[in-house]
């Protein structure tokens, strides 16, 4: 699904009036519909509601939605917040039908005219929407503080009043810190950045029939990955495929006293359709991962404790194939930072031309060696957490300025980059970045990236282009995360609960 901009958002719905073709007004009065079946899916009509717009169509929408909360009998009280003396037309209008139903409209032009507010209550914000130009301020500023520091729950029409759509706000704005934000047709990309979750909280898209042709010409970098997307990317296997029809991985992972790094990478690929599996790992780990997964074949490093990419005398695989021989190499779970690994990392950036992944320590090992990541091989994924890109890149001061840093970094270097984290966001090498929609706070705890790692060598062993493997592996490995956390709970979960969670249908 895409995301677009606010000029764009703005385009669509001139689109939309345009070629359905259909009156702005009756737009707006689809928008409220919208809104209010949600609504009306989530709380009884039993609930106090005060609902405060403003004056443009954001404020439009809020008036029709009073209208239509009123004819199902909701308890509303209206709150027009008086900052300009300029109203929309559509506005206006809503407010002209409101009007017909209820005396009950009220004007906050000075603090003393805020009403108190209640934990009981409900509280709509239709304040400011898309059209935000500026920081909040005067009475705009004053409502939003009472807001904020009510106890009653909030819900958002569209966005936020007071959060820019697609542009950093300043650290001293006033926003609207909801619990639902409930938006028009599209995800907004301030929705997918982690400092603005608190503007944010648990929202969702409503769909109101905007210009589907504008949509789908429309150029953007942004996407964000839900279940119909992941779907089609994922393949069907061939009911004549063999197990050499889905490709022989190499893993290179683990060192002493991080082998379940190792076996967490070795089962996750497994668990995701790697045809063969090779596992290399230091001496120390024969035992330890011969026993843990059966299904994979083992090439002990002749290092008893680090990888050094040499393999132990007697390593019995057959021809003794090297890197290069396998269909891909995912490299980085456990292995630590010895001297002997970075010469082995060296070495095997200089042999081989497939795609790799890497991930964790081997990221580490390249932030210290920044001269090697331009013979990384195209279309490699690496899969950072934010301060392993810090490390590897420079810091940032907000997190419109994290995906510039992003994206010049997948571009100049020709990779995928997986920047792990809620809404994990996929940067390719043509300067695309795809936000994943599946996963949740549970998955923040050890082990977890080692799992992704063996999903990602499993979807490349099985030919999968590097951002499929990226889009559609983040994605099942948020999933299989919902998954647990359905069952049990995201604070007990484990990375071995994500394996077995796992689905690729
Ligand atoms: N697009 C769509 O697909 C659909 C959109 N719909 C709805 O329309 C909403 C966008 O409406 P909108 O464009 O009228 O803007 P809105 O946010 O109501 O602001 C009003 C005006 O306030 C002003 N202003 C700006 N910043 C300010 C500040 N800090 N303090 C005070 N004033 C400030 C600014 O005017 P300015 O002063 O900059 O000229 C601005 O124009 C959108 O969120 C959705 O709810 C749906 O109905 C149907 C489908
Ligand atoms: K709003």
């Amino acid at each position: 699904m895409k995301i677009l901009n606010v000029d764009q958002i703005r385009a669509l719905d001139q689109s939309t009036i345009e070629h359905e073709p259909i009156a702005p007004i009756n737009l707006m009065e689809r928008a409220a519909l919208a809104f209010v079946d949600w609504f009306v899916d989530h709380f009884p009509n039993t609930t106090p509601v005060k609902l405060f717009c403003g004056l443009g169509n954001n404020g439009g929408d809020g008036l029709a939605i009073a209208r239509l909360l009123l004819e199902r009998e909701f308890p509303i009280e209206v709150y027009v917040v008086r900052y300009a003396r300029r109203e929309s037309d559509d506005f206006m209008h809503n407010h002209r039908r409101l009007k017909l139903l209820t005396e009950n409209i009220r004007y906050v032009e000075v603090a003393q005219e805020i009403p108190g507010l209640r934990h009981n209550e409900l509280i709509i914000d239709a304040i400011l929407g898309s059209g935000l130009s500026r920081p909040t301020e005067g009475i705009v500023k004053n409502v939003i503080d009472v807001i904020n520091r009510s106890p009653a729950t909030v819900v958002a029409v569209d966005i936020a009043s007071g959060l820019y759509v697609d542009k950093p706000n300043a650290p001293s704005d006033t926003i609207v810190e909801p619990d639902y934000t409930i938006t028009f047709q599209l995800p907004k990309l301030a929705f997918m950045l982690p400092k603005n979750s608190r503007y944010v909280g648990d929202w969702h898209i409503v769909d109101i029939q905007l210009h589907k042709r504008y949509i789908d010409l429309a150029p953007t970098p942004y996407y964000y990955t839900q279940s119909r997307d992941a779907r089609l990317l994922l393949r069907k296997r061939d009911k004549f495929s063999n197990k050499g029809s889905f490709g022989h991985a190499l893993l290179m992972v683990g060192s002493y006293g991080k082998m379940g790094a190792a076996v967490l990478a070795t089962k996750a690929c497994l668990r995701s359709g790697v045809g063969l599996l090779t596992v290399h790992v230091p001496k120390c780990g024969y035992d330890i991962l011969q026993i843990a997964v059966p299904e994979a074949m083992c090439r002990p490093d002749g290092n008893p404790n680090v990888l050094t990419g040499t393999p132990d005398r007697g390593a019995s695989e057959l021809g003794s194939p090297t890197p290069a021989d396998y269909a891909v190499v995912g490299i980085g779970s456990g292995i630590g930072q010895a001297p002997e690994t970075l010469d082995m990392l060296k070495g095997l950036l200089k042999t081989l031309k497939k795609p790799m992944v890497i991930d964790a320590d081997a990221l580490n090992l390249l932030s210290e060696n920044r001269e090697l990541l331009k013979q990384i091989p195209p279309n490699s994924i690496l899969t950072p957490h934010p301060k392993e890109f810090e490390r590897l890149t420079q810091k940032w001061d907000n997190d419109y300025q994290k995906l510039d840093i992003l994206r010049e970094f997948a571009q100049k270097y020709r990779v995928v980059v997986v920047l792990k984290g809620a809404n994990s966001a996929i940067a390719t090498p043509d300067g695309d970045i795809h936000f994943n929609s599946t996963g949740n706070p549970g998955l923040s705890t050890g082990g977890t990236g080692d799992v992704l790692t063996g999903v990602l060598t499993a979807l490349l062993a099985q030919n999968y282009d590097s951002v499929e493997a990226a889009v559609l592996g983040v994605f099942a490995h948020g999933l299989a995360g919902d998954r647990v956390a359905a069952k049990r709970g995201q604070i007990g979960m484990v990375a071995t609960d994500i394996i077995e969670a796992l689905r690729w249908e």
